[in-house]
């Protein structure tokens, strides 16, 4: 922050605003503006404070969490300013009054002054572990709270949320994000593409953040389309040129009817076929005259087995005939696990009845309603879905609202500070901290561990006592294999510390991916996963407790 005149680097030049334009430094809660005005008065406002941000529990019922959010962060920080419009509304719209001299110091400050140490996004993270750590005046880095505590909950939660989705599907299935109409309005909507996205699902239907975010895009139809058709007289114009071009087929439709009643003489269906619904069949038609690389139809409309299926398999084989290989179908309703080992045996029969090669392995996408719970039912019934369209129980986060994101002041001037509460679990870790996640000797992660920044850092083949913050009985020597620090500076404010440089999203994607694969599996079960520890070292702990009692009032019995 420029105030006194002196001089002081800029950092985070160039780098470009937050993504939502409504993220402005007017993005916080009142009680920031209040209390920065009362530092100021006080003359405390340049004091230099030190916060943490961080969660106290996991959502979902698990013991992980993928952190992310950061870039947002650091984008609105490294854009902080509040324009003429901002300052006059302050002027005449908060609930009590300031000076104008406050208004003054509110014009010229920006966040040159602070600094922003961070967990990379995309990491596996766990509570009481500060994802960030914002160093400033006191007055600054209090109205960033808010912005902060929101850009990084949702975020967070989603991406979490998305990748317990993706845990539950396995590697090998194919994720489709398909929220938008169903998430909590359009941010709501664009982040959770972003988040899901970095949490391991593998494309989205929301243009916007295909546009934003370079998120691959995909996609089926709707019933609507097949719903729109008729009769397959509404198809105008039948011709379709052969995939190496050699020449046209003249009439398409009449190609897709002699295969229907091929079908409908198969061993396949086992004589089991009745009239197919002869719009479906014109909206099928259609489709692959539009996209005859990309044929895939949405086969519920009518009847799954009796219609869509028999209809999706005639214009299947008509384009197999004209050298194009159509990509599959989709399921939105019924007995997903059931319908989809039906369509597969079908799928193989036809190929091996008809020697087409690749047809029985053709994709499988399911939608309606699914969530972790879905997917899970399915996997214990047997299935053959290749891929799942999830919507509103993802993007929503419809099991669990929010993650409790805090952010509490830890040291000021120097001095540790720290919050007191009944429930323990409320009781801040106080002082500047570094923080160390320990591996063991199989690779993999064993313990974070918070020390006071002085301390020296844990060495691999060093035996360390880790200990619990708050239960004296809990504690434990480890040896570590490795040893991996965790905040990394992303604004170095006025210091001379070297800035990390955002990645680009598919590096935060495949650092979740990658972490995950790596968290042992009793911490990443569904039903009763095993907590990962969270400790501080000896001397934390110590200063940690003498401090709670320095700032505990003695109670007396009466
Ligand atoms: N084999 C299965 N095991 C467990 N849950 C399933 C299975 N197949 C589908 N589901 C889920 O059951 C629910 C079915 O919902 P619902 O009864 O509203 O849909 P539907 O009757 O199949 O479809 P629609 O009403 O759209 O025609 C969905 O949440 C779906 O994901
Ligand atoms: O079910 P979700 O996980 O939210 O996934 C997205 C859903 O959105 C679409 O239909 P929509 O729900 O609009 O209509 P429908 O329920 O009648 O299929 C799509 O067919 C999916 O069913
Ligand atoms: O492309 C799809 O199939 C799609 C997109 C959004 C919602 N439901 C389905
Ligand atoms: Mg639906």
């Amino acid at each position: 922050m420029a105030v006194n005149g002196s001089k002081k680097k800029k950092s985070g030049q160039g780098i470009p605003g937050p993504t939502n334009p409504m993220v402005t430094p007017m993005l916080t809660d009142q009680y920031q503006f209040t209390m920065a005005y009362a530092y100021w008065k006080a003359g405390k406002h340049q004091e230099r404070a030190v916060f943490d941000l961080y969660f106290r529990k996991n959502p979902f019922g698990g013991e992980y969490t993928v952190f992310a959010g950061l870039e947002e962060c650091v984008r609105f920080v490294a854009n902080y300013k509040l324009n003429e419009e901002d300052i006059d509304y302050i002027k005449n719209n908060l609930s009590v009054s300031c000076e104008d001299g406050f208004l003054d110091y509110l014009r010229r400050i920006d966040c040159s002054d602070v600094e922003v140490y961070a967990i990379p996004e995309g990491s596996v993270v766990f509570p009481k572990v500060p994802l960030l750590r914002i160093e400033g005046p006191i007055a600054v880095v209090q109205l960033l709270e808010t912005p902060f505590v929101n850009l990084i909950n949702f975020a967070s939660l989603v991406s979490t949320n998305a990748a317990r989705h993706r845990f539950v599907a396995g590697k090998t299935k194919t994720l489709l994000e398909f929220g938008l109409r169903r998430a909590q309005g359009p941010d709501g909507g664009v982040g959770a593409s972003k988040y899901s996205y970095i949490g391991g699902f593998d494309a989205t239907s929301n243009v916007a953040a295909g546009m934003l975010f370079g998120i691959p895009l995909r996609g089926t139809h709707s019933h609507a389309f097949v719903s729109s058709f008729m009769n397959l007289d509404e198809i105008k114009d039948k011709s379709l040129r052969k995939k190496d071009g050699s020449s046209t087929c003249k009439d398409f439709v009449s190609l897709v009817q002699s295969w229907l009643r091929k079908i409908e003489r198969s061993n396949s269906l086992h004589g089991n076929f009745a009239e197919t619904n002869q719009s479906e069949l014109a909206a099928f038609t259609s489709y692959a005259l539009a996209f005859p690389h990309n044929f895939l139809a949405l086969v519920d409309t009518y009847d799954v087995m009796r219609s869509g299926i028999p209809n999706f398999c005639a214009v299947a084989l008509a384009l197999s005939d004209l050298g194009y290989k159509a990509i599959g179908i989709r399921l939105d309703s019924g007995d997903l696990a059931y319908l989809s080992c039906e369509v597969r045996k079908l799928f193989c029969s036809i190929e091996k009845e008809f020697g087409l090669p690749g047809f029985g392995k053709m994709s499988i996408t399911a939608s309606n309603d699914l969530n972790e719970e879905t997917l899970d039912a399915l996997n214990k019934q047997g299935h053959e879905i290749d891929a799942y369209g999830i919507g509103t129980y993802l993007v929503t986060c419809y099991a669990q609202a929010a993650l409790g994101v805090v952010f509490k002041l830890v040291e000021i001037n120097n001095k540790p500070r720290i919050k007191i509460s009944e429930a323990v679990s409320k009781v801040t870790i106080p002082c500047k901290k570094r923080i160390y996640r320990l591996y063991g000797k199989d690779g993999y992660a064993l313990v974070d561990i918070l020390t006071g920044e002085n301390e020296p850092s844990p060495k691999v083949g060093e035996r360390i006592l880790c200990r619990h913050p708050f239960e004296e009985s809990k504690r434990a020597y480890v040896v570590p294999r490795k040893v991996e620090e965790l905040l990394r500076c992303y604004c170095a404010g006025s210091s001379d510390k070297k800035e990390e440089i955002l990645p680009p999203l598919k590096d935060i994607r495949e650092r979740c991916i990658k972490q995950l694969e790596q968290m042992r599996s009793d911490h990443m079960r569904r039903l009763n996963p095993t907590p990962y520890k969270v400790s501080v070292s000896a001397k934390l702990y110590d200063f940690i407790h003498f401090l709670w009692l320095n700032e505990a009032p003695v109670g007396e019995l009466r």
